[in-house]
């Protein structure tokens, strides 16, 4: 497995305080429902904040015989601390506006003891809140890492939000719910670690300094309802306020406020003494709600959310490291570089692409070959070499992953001294804008060389796919007159999650090989037209993805039967009731818009499927506009009937067809749309959706008619509408 230096730390901190961390966690998800449950209390009074010192006083001192204390806890509620009109002392919340009794005060739950003691020191004293601290360190270079990850591979701050590409449910929710995450974690972790320092006294002091204001005494005594300090402090500002002990002028009110702390004469109200709260303390206290959330609900919230977050990051990080360990391969090298005339140099990122690699390398060790395996970032000279063959997938956008990074430098500083044939086999995934980017960019530098001849062009592999790296050995052999015979081994499906799925229908394929198959779930299943199915064909166990039109209940597929395709092969022998496994997957991003006023669809070939069931399902008499393109009037006769079912009950507004073969001149789907521009910029306009399915190659043309229309009669981009997310794409 290469890593990069971001991911590498990224891991190595998560392994080392998994334990700590996941303890933290859980206690914190306990800690968290404390605020909460205090929150949803009755003992907070609307506006309370607003009354002043004096109003507030002069209430409670009309209903009591006397008051001892008024403070806040907190939870921002109003503690008094009265004597009773029978000389006895007692402490509860009360409403500031009647002086009336909510409630008494509230006792920590032995849980919440419990879970305290366990976040804040595990029991173990000093050296546990030490370890905590340093822990809850981790945890913020965790997240500042995570941050970094996600940057990276979504290529940049201005797509921090841009849609991800989902390869497995674990790496898609690790990176979704990260990017609402991150920010939070980051909160939580630093003022856990200002909170430990705290204790163990490595800020600066934040005791009061008091600075006398006042030296007068025996002053007139005003009451305490005429004192102007009383009057100018809300209860908003409160903290605490002490009752002088006795009726000696030098025992005073003692107010804390939330910035300072204030000593009043009992007799004239002037302020004795002041002294200001330190900057370290008003960091601690706000280090305190936003580590607890207490006084807060939607915060507290936010942490419950966040630490339930923390541990689902814990399963699948864990959960794709191991994937990843099981898809990494260690490189054995029988021969040194300047033994070996085959010289393999691999580009990967999570191991996959080294695993093709090392069949390849097998397959040449058994053909009795002298191989060197070894990555691209480590290319060196090459004594006796004849061939060089690189491997490598592209990250980032279009990017080297980062045991390539090197490469390039190393290639124009190291020259071979003898003439080498090069192959370049690229691993990309369509699903991404710049498809195997970087092997065309090895090409590219590889073709610049002096000694380097091509042996066989660029091929580019999507996917992982096993059909297409087979076409590739097919060609090296031809190449090569040899006859390297490679072992892929089937990826294990798990079966559990597979549903059965009868065929209710199968037609015969089309001139263009096409056919369609409706399929009914045995099991009630929630899906919708968008929505993807997915089929492991028993020969190679690769997952094939096919768009599912939702038509009355039952699943509708378009599949184009290929000529080595594994999966359409075996789909288009099936007969009526014969049982298929299968898995619907949920396509969210690619569901009918029920908000937008009007949409329109864009297919070309099977594209078609999702729209016929979307356009079955327009209930909801949103105006709808097809465009597709195939070759012939034949090809479209697979879906007229559906599609003139969707006219008659007025679900269709217009339809509009490209056919590339039937005329002398071809007529694409994209040329059809470029005459309806002014349909396009209306439904742009009026914040409507335009879909498209197709192939990749449709997809780009289409997306850069469109652009040519909205540049032209918009003025803007249609990046503009895309970050709208008035375009949804979903193209294979
Ligand atoms: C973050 C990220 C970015 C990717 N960017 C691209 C890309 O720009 N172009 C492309 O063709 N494939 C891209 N891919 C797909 C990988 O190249 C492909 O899955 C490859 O098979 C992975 O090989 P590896 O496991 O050896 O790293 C990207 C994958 C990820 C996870």
């Amino acid at each position: 497995m290469t890593i990069s230096i971001w991911r590498y730390s990224h891991l190595i901190l998560a392994v080392s305080s998994a334990l700590f961390i996941f303890i933290a966690t859980v206690t914190g998800i306990i800690l968290a429902l404390e605020p909460i449950s205090n929150q949803i209390q009755p003992f907070a009074v609307d506006n309370a904040n607003d009354l002043s010192l004096a109003e507030a006083l002069e209430i409670l001192h009309n209903e009591y015989e006397g008051v001892i204390t008024l403070e806040k806890d907190e939870n921002d509620f109003v503690i008094a601390s009265i004597i009773t009109a029978e000389g006895k002392n007692d402490m509860f919340y009360v409403n500031p506006f009647t002086g009336e009794k909510l409630g008494e005060l509230i006792k920590k739950k032995p849980i919440f003891e419990f879970a305290t003691n366990l976040h804040r020191s595990l029991f173990l004293k000093s050296t546990g809140r030490f370890l905590v601290g340093l822990f809850s360190f981790f945890l913020f270079l965790i997240a500042i890492t995570g941050i970094k990850l996600i940057l990276k591979r979504q290529g940049g701050f201005k797509r921090f939000f841009a849609k991800v590409v989902k390869e497995n449910f674990e790496q898609y929710f690790h990176i979704v719910i990260g990017r609402y995450t991150l920010i939070p974690i980051v909160i939580i972790t630093l003022t856990g670690v200002f909170l430990s320092l705290e204790k163990f006294n490595l800020l600066p002091s934040d005791k009061l300094v008091h600075k006398n204001i006042e030296n007068t005494s025996h002053a007139e005594s005003i009451g305490i309802n005429g004192f102007h300090v009383f009057q100018s402090y809300t209860l908003n500002e409160l903290k605490s306020l002490e009752f002088p002990f006795s009726e000696d002028e030098e025992d005073y009110f003692i107010l804390n406020l939330k910035d300072k702390e204030l000593y009043i004469n009992q007799y004239t109200g002037r302020v004795m003494s002041k002294a200001d709260i330190s900057l370290v303390s008003i960091v601690s206290t706000w280090s305190m709600v936003l580590h607890t959330g207490q006084g807060t609900f939607v915060w507290a919230m936010v942490l419950l959310l966040s630490c339930i977050a923390i541990l689902f990051f814990m399963y699948s990080g864990f959960t794709m490291t191991i994937k990843r360990k099981k898809e990494s391969v260690k490189i054995k090298n029988k021969y040194t570089k300047d033994e070996a005339e085959f010289i393999l140099l691999v580009g990967s990122e999570t191991g996959h692409t080294q695993r093709f690699a090392k069949q390849f390398f097998d397959a040449l060790i058994t053909a009795n070959h002298t191989v060197y395996l070894d990555q691209l970032n480590k290319y060196s000279t090459y004594k006796i070499a004849k061939h060089l063959i690189v491997f490598t997938a592209t990250y980032g956008e279009g990017e080297a992953p980062s045991n390539a990074k090197n490469f390039e430098g190393l290639l124009k500083m190291i020259r071979q001294k003898q003439t080498v044939k090069y192959s370049v086999v690229g691993f990309g995934s369509l699903m991404y804008p710049d498809f195997c980017k970087y092997a065309i960019v090895v090409d590219a530098l590889l073709q610049k060389q002096k000694n380097f001849i091509p042996n066989l062009p660029l091929f580019k592999i999507n996917n992982q796919s096993h059909d297409a790296f087979k076409t590739w050995i097919q060609q090296w052999n031809e190449s090569t007159s040899q006859d390297l015979k490679i072992q892929l081994t089937k990826p294990t499906v798990n079966k559990k999650r597979l549903k059965n799925f009868e065929v209710l229908n199968i037609t015969d394929c089309n001139v263009d090989d096409t056919f369609l198959l409706q399929l009914k779930s045995l099991k009630k299943q929630k899906f919708k037209s968008g929505d993807l199915l997915a089929f492991y064909p028993e020969e190679d166990h690769i997952e094939r993805l096919y768009s599912i039109g939702r038509v009355e209940d039952t699943i509708l597929l378009s599949i184009k039967k290929h000529k080595f395709g594994v999966c359409s092969k075996q789909l288009s022998t099936q007969k009526q009731h014969n049982m298929i496994k299968a898995r619907i997957k949920r396509n969210l991003d690619f569901h009918f818009p029920i908000y937008a006023k009007e949409v329109i669809m864009i297919a070309n070939g099977t594209g078609i499927a999702p729209f016929l069931g979307m356009m079955n399902e327009n209930t909801l008499d949103i105006k709808t506009h097809l465009f597709w393109g195939g070759r012939t009037q034949q090809s479209f006769q697979l879906y007229s009937k559906l599609i003139d079912k969707a006219f008659k009950k007025g679900y269709l507004s217009s339809f509009n067809l490209a056919y590339s073969r039937e005329e002398d001149e071809k007529v694409y789907v994209q040329d059809v749309l470029m005459e309806k521009e002014k349909l396009i910029c209306n439904v742009l306009q009026n914040k409507g959706v335009i879909m498209i399915c197709g192939s990749i190659a449709m997809q780009n043309s289409v997306l850069e008619a469109l652009n040519i229309i909205t540049e032209s009669k918009l003025q803007h981009p249609l990046s503009v509408f895309e970050n709208n997310e008035q375009i949804k794409m979903d193209c294979y």
